[in-house]
């Protein structure tokens, strides 16, 4: 890609807009050190995830040896169980409920499940394997439970509490070769070796450690401040209010200089203070599924490592500027950061289609956002707020700039390695807020999730009249209280699944982790 490198050029070309660009999985540790990064070859190894990989949820009648008659059919058939809850189903008499994890790495796994659905009552898969959903009961619509005898509803596999994140630690995206052979660090061998170095940090990483610390090169902390510098001109004409509200605070409590990359820790102290936002460190891009899970459980993947010294200006990939300029500010915001967990709340267990929408969605606001403040066009997308080639375009006359609506807005396709043909604007931060909220409660999904702030995981509601009251009555809350306290009470935080659902749930059944009658760990 041929873009300027002199600071504050507003007329960088734009490439054609192709959002086909292969996204291929790369899984750690790779077989040699020469692969990472920018190798063509390493990128090319597909994923097989295979530890505890498949969730799956059943209900059987309770009676004498059921449980030992259920888990025989995994050691009948060769599946390892890594972590089995059970407990009385609450609405159901005389039934019991179990959530099982386990790997297939024998590949006994489908006809386990054939031989469960000759016992089970109910029974949900949750796999890593598949992205698509099975279709949902046909006669659902009638007002039966939502899942039958010897009905198997398969659900993407989600993380259920917070350190399931160490799951996908390893697993990141490249852009395929397209943006290899265009990326100034591809032929540069002492950054493909820094590169590797904080890939490492971050494959190691797990959940509940400190963030690493990393000295900087003298050579990062001067992009750094170019990037800094430039940026902070900008932002007073060009920046939404509450990017500009938090930017100072950082300054004063994180070390935002232009001569000093901020420390992962530090930053995640600040935000944990102020609206309980964690990071975690991340290797390259994630993939949208996993990215997005993070954000249900208040975790930001943030990299560490720094662009090519080469072009400050625009960077393709996501890098410590782009987390801790672009995206930092606003995840001190409440209310921005109650958006970003309902989008992640919202993509757990959805089908890739869905994943690829509410990607979409957060690609055009999170991301690329734009608002209109005091008639004003501003912006408060992190990917705008991180590049000041960007910053300067985007509120140019050469996009194309258009309102903001989920539905259709989740339909465009947008380049991810160059300036944006169009732009969304939302009237106010608030009400793009609210427009995503919509648009999430209408993806359909069989079962519903909150989230316990006390355990840190994702309690998961499978009926459609639960969920529905549950909304109304969070929805009545909300509305007779205009304070933050409510919209800010993580208990009466939840994204109702749509209440017009092809499945009218009739058991009443709320999976609760941490009160489970029964739960053990093998
Ligand atoms: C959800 C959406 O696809 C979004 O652009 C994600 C993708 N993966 C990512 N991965 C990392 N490491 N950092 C990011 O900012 C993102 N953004
Ligand atoms: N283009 C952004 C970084 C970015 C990469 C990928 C997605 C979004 C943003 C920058 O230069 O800072
Ligand atoms: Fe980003």
């Amino acid at each position: 890609m041929d873009l300027p490198l002199k600071n504050g050029t507003t007329d960088a070309p734009l490439k054609r807009a192709t959002l086909d660009i292969p996204l291929k999985k790369v899984q750690f540790p790779l077989d040699s050190e020469e692969e990472f990064p920018y190798a063509r070859r390493g990128y090319q190894k597909e994923i097989i995830d295979t530890d505890g990989s498949t969730s799956l949820m059943f209900t059987v009648q309770s009676t004498v040896g059921a449980l030992a008659k259920a888990l025989r059919i995994f050691e009948e058939n060769g599946v390892n169980l890594m972590h089995i809850e059970s407990r009385p189903s609450k609405h159901n008499n005389g039934n019991y409920d179990f959530y099982v994890a386990c790997d297939d790495k024998h590949g006994g796994l489908v006809s386990a499940v054939d031989d469960l659905k000759t016992m089970a009552k109910t029974l949900t898969v949750m796999s890593r394997a598949t992205g698509q959903p099975s279709e949902p009961d046909t006669d659902a619509k009638s007002g039966r439970a939502f899942l039958t005898l010897s009905q198997t509803l398969t659900v993407p596999w989600f993380p259920r509490k917070i350190s399931d994140l160490d799951r996908f630690a390893n697993q990141i995206l490249s852009y395929g070769s397209e943006l290899e052979a265009d990326h100034p660090g591809f032929i540069d061998p002492t950054y493909r070796a820094r590169r590797k170095q904080f890939a490492d940090i971050a494959f190691h990483y797990k959940h509940g450690q400190p963030l690493p610390k990393v000295e900087y090169t003298e050579e990062e902390t001067k992009t750094w401040g170019t990037i800094f510098r430039e940026l902070t001109k900008l932002y007073p004409t060009h920046a939404c209010r509450e990017f500009n509200h938090v930017f100072p605070l950082l300054i004063d409590n994180c070390g935002y200089r232009e001569d000093n990359i901020p420390q992962l820790q530090d930053v995640a102290n600040f935000l944990k203070d102020c609206t309980g936002f964690t990071l975690r460190p991340v290797a390259g891009l994630l993939s949208s599924r996993d990215f997005l899970a993070g954000l249900a459980f208040r975790v930001f993947h943030s990299t560490q490592y720094i662009r090519h010294s080469s072009r400050p200006l625009y960077t393709p990939e996501p890098d410590v500027c782009h987390e801790l300029i672009g995206h930092v500010p606003l995840l001190a915001d409440p209310a921005f950061a109650q958006f970003s967990q309902e989008i992640g709340l919202a993509s757990l267990g959805v089908s890739d289609e869905y994943i690829e929408k509410l990607a979409t969605c957060y690609w055009f606001t999170v991301e690329f956002g734009l608002c209109r403040q005091n008639g004003a066009l501003k912006a408060f997308g992190a990917g705008l707020l991180s590049s000041f080639g960007e910053l300067q375009y985007c509120l140019s006359d050469k996009p194309e700039v258009r309102p903001f609506n989920p539905a259709k807005t989740a339909e465009q396709k947008y380049p991810i390695t160059e300036y944006q043909p169009v732009y969304y604007v939302a009237d106010s931060f608030e009400a793009a807020k609210e427009k995503v909220s919509q648009f999430a409660a209408t993806i359909p999904r069989a079962f519903s999730v909150r989230y316990d702030p006390y355990t840190q995981s994702v309690q998961v509601i499978n009926s459609m009249k639960q969920v529905t009251s549950f909304a109304m009555d969070i929805r009545g809350k909300d509305r007779n209280s205009s304070s933050q306290t409510s919209v800010d009470n993580p208990f009466v935080r939840m994204i109702a699944a749509s209440p017009n659902a092809s499945f009218a749930g009739q058991n009443v059944d709320i999976w609760n982790h941490a009160n489970t009658d029964a739960s053990f760990v093998l």
